[in-house]
């Protein structure tokens, strides 16, 4: 068989026949022949006639429930010829029948099923036997063969349950009919409905040594496929090399189940058979199993199928999102994503959650996705970067194999919650060392597993659990995936127990390490991260109320934000400003006063004095900046005074100065122009924006030309308006100054005017 370990092994489990629980065979009635003291040899079909004659031999027959025999027609009509009475002969067509049904039955070949009979019965019309489940009357007892006389008749239909399925067997009038099934089945034989049913039952006893069965060398074939899988290094995709063999298998079964539907015992058709094998493979390969819940993203290059017949579908369809799925005709899989969401262990119990994502080289199916019906899926056009796609979604149940002594880093990476309670149980237990080992386990995958899963609630773990490992670079490297936003009051007294345990160098190296994704510029992107900001103050207070080591560790928590936020806030302060930039900067305010709170409560004296000296920026923006942050904190725990008195007093000037500014004069059309691009474009129309004279500007210009100073306009949100006149060529780009020109500054006015008076009198400031 060709392929990797992992393709063999679902080719194998693909072709494992499930034995079936019962067999049904026919011989012919010149296989059969039965004779019966009192009455002679049977006639085929038996006749009505002697069938009356052969139920005047019998008596009710018994059924056993518990300890006793008990006859009751409600539960078991039917008569009993004694046994002794009847003598049976075969050809031997039995022998290789009963051979055919141990092998249809999936016991070994080497056994032999030893028919032992049992009783004689006749059901005439209106007779039954209710549902029940025959008593093992040997050891050695496996199952019940039954077989049917030919007679002609209706009704009487022997069922047989197993796995909640029930199959039905019926005689003939021509034919002996023989059903086996094995003991834990439970049966019931239904009314007969016209003439009547004569049987033969049997126990079917397994002699011989069944322990090497077809299943126990099938699951020692994939218990090999699973220790060379395990043990064979992975070739990286585009020549990228071997990297180190698997350490999980993912075998995707073929049915939909829930998360709350996920058990092995409640698996569906053929998943139940292959998962039961794939565990008998695991237990002798050394390996640990689990039943996970798959959810698998595949994008496929897709052609609609009504494209291929344009001249008759084409007007019928619109185009949609919403994919009925078979329309599509898959061309070839761009992507394929596959992340396991919940599963159970070995021995059952509640689903957990976990997120782990799978590699290629460590997923095997005999059914592809793609051969199954997806629970969702999205077609998209023409978009690009690929032709037409189809996103299809599928759930499937996976049972997910590992060598044992991988069992601590797969549940660890599926879930870095266990495995911080893990090394929380290690080092209470005094196993240091072992727990110092197994972090170690965790550095290949660490960084990407937290990072994916909740972050919030990993980090009180994290801290929590740091410490007890009593090293300080496998404590950076746990602590290393999360970020400084992270901190809530919370984790103040675990985060002040490290600086004290490792040293405030290594608290500060661990907290720039988680600033480190600050990156400049990104301010305006990270709402999450400004209304952190702005909850400092509660941060830092219970940072101090730990003592001189929370003392440091907030002012280094303070320096990086200030760090962080001055950066980004300072570009934006000069320069012409706009509607959005505006409204951008009064945002900030509540952040700025955080910061200026918590700087004041820790006596970061560095960072007051730094955002004081922001306070007298240029640019008439930092009064929105500074105003806004002033009215946030009145919102804020009672701040100190120490920053904000000092900057509302800065800002209070500034907006006198700015108010003393000449009012601009009714006929003055100047607009101060933006700055950052020095073409010549820019200075033609700089030109025009700064003339107080001139209001419109008839431009004959080029596309590319239009389209540059139409972006500058709009995104300086100039009081200019743009028309394109589609005259002559060049077309005409015709610009006129608007009134929001005025209105704009009138507005400034009034606002300044409420500040200052705001300012004045909320903040005490002398008129
Ligand atoms: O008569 C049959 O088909 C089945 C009888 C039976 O179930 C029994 O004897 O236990
Ligand atoms: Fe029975």
């Amino acid at each position: 068989m060709p392929g990797t370990a992992r393709e063999r092994l679902a080719e194998l489990l693909g072709e494992a026949k499930s034995p079936a629980s019962s067999v049904y065979r026919k011989l012919f009635m010149a296989d059969l022949s039965v004779a019966v003291d009192g009455l002679g040899p049977l006639q085929f079909p038996v006749s009505e006639e002697q069938a009356i004659r052969l139920r005047g031999l019998g008596h009710r027959a018994r059924f056993g429930r518990g300890e006793q025999t008990l006859t009751d027609p409600e539960v078991r009509d039917t008569w009993e010829i004694p046994k002794d009475l009847v003598r049976m002969e075969w050809t031997d067509a039995f022998k290789a029948v009963l051979e055919v049904m141990r092998d249809e039955l999936g016991l070994p070949p080497h056994c032999e099923l030893t028919p032992d009979f049992h009783s004689m019965l006749v059901y005439e019309t209106g007779q039954f036997f209710v549902t029940h489940q025959d008593s093992e009357k040997d050891d050695s007892m496996v199952g019940t063969l039954v077989v049917t006389l030919p007679s002609a008749h209706t009704g009487g239909e022997l069922l047989i349950e197993h796995r909640g399925q029930t199959a039905e067997y019926r005689g003939s009038k021509v034919a002996v009919s023989l059903v086996a099934f094995y003991a834990d089945c439970r049966h019931q034989v239904l009314p007969v409905k016209t003439g009547n049913r004569i049987t033969l039952t049997y126990n079917l006893l397994l002699t011989g040594d069944s322990s090497a069965s077809a299943e126990d060398t099938l699951a020692g074939e994939l218990a090999a496929c699973l220790d060379e899988h395990f043990a064979t290094p992975v070739t990286l995709a585009y020549g990228g090399g071997q990297a180190d063999p698997p350490t999980r298998l993912a075998y995707l079964l073929d049915h939909e189940y829930t998360a709350r539907g996920l058990s092995w015992s409640r698996l569906k058709g053929a998943d139940a058979d292959r998962a039961a094998l794939l565990r008998a493979a695991a237990d002798k390969a050394g390996c640990d199993v689990v039943l996970a819940l798959a959810e698998i993203q595949e994008t496929w290059d897709a052609i609609d199928s009504d494209e291929e017949d344009y001249d008759y579908d084409d007007y019928l369809e619109e185009d949609s999102d919403e994919a009925d799925d078979g329309q599509y005709v898959l061309q070839d899989l761009i992507d394929s994503d596959i992340t396991l969401a919940h599963w159970v262990g070995p021995g059952g119990g509640q689903p957990e959650e976990i997120s782990l994502t799978l590699r290629d080289a460590e997923v095997a199916a005999t059914t592809p996705s793609a051969g199954l019906t997806p629970y969702a899926s999205e077609y998209e056009g023409y978009m690009g970067n690929y032709g037409n796609t189809l996103d299809r979604w599928y759930r499937r149940a996976a049972v997910v194999v590992w060598p044992r002594n991988q069992g601590f880093a797969n549940r660890a990476q599926a879930s870095p919650a266990w495995a911080l309670d893990e090394l929380g149980k290690m080092i209470r237990a005094g196993d240091v060392t072992n727990a110092r080992d197994a972090a170690q386990a965790l550095v290949p995958f660490w960084d990407a597993a937290v990072r994916s899963g909740p972050q919030d609630e990993l980090l009180g773990r994290a801290l929590g659990t740091v410490k007890g490992l009593d090293d300080a670079e496998t404590a950076a490297m746990l602590l290393h995936p999360f970020q400084l936003e992270r901190l809530v009051p919370d984790h103040a007294s675990a985060l002040v127990d490290l600086a004290a345990h490792y040293g405030q160098t290594w608290m500060a190296a661990l907290l720039r390490d988680w600033s480190e994704a600050w990156r400049p510029g990104t301010l305006g992107y990270s709402p999450e991260l400004l209304e952190w900001l702005s909850g400092l103050p509660q941060l830092c207070t219970a940072l101090l109320a730990t003592g001189s080591e929370g003392v440091t560790t907030a002012r280094r928590v303070l320096d990086l934000s200030w760090e962080w936020f001055a950066g980004g806030v300072r570009p934006s302060l000069t320069g012409p400003s706009s509607n959005g930039q505006d409204e951008w900067l009064a945002d900030l305010g509540r952040p700025f006063a955080g910061i200026l709170t918590a700087a004041a409560q820790a006596g970061s004296d560095a960072v007051l004095d730094d955002a004081v000296k922001l306070g007298h920026a240029d640019g008439d923006q930092v009064i929105l900046l500074v105003t806004a942050a002033l009215r946030a904190a009145g919102t804020l725990p009672a701040h100190t005074g120490r920053g904000f008195d000092e900057l509302a007093v800065g800002c209070a000037e500034r907006i006198r100065s700015s108010l003393a500014q000449p009012q601009r004069a009714p006929d003055d059309w100047s607009i101060e122009p933006p700055t950052g691009c020095a073409c010549d474009l820019c200075a033609t129309l700089g030109a025009f924006l700064r003339d107080p004279k001139r209001r419109t500007f008839a431009w004959p210009l080029a596309k590319a030309g239009r389209a540059h100073v139409h972006a500058l306009i709009d995104m300086a949100e100039l009081p200019v308006r743009h028309e394109t006149r589609r005259q002559g060529r060049p077309y005409t780009l015709v610009l006129t100054k608007t009134e929001a020109l005025f209105e704009r500054e009138r507005l400034a006015r009034t606002r300044n005017e409420a500040d200052l008076a705001w300012l004045t009198k909320t903040w005490k400031i002398p008129v």
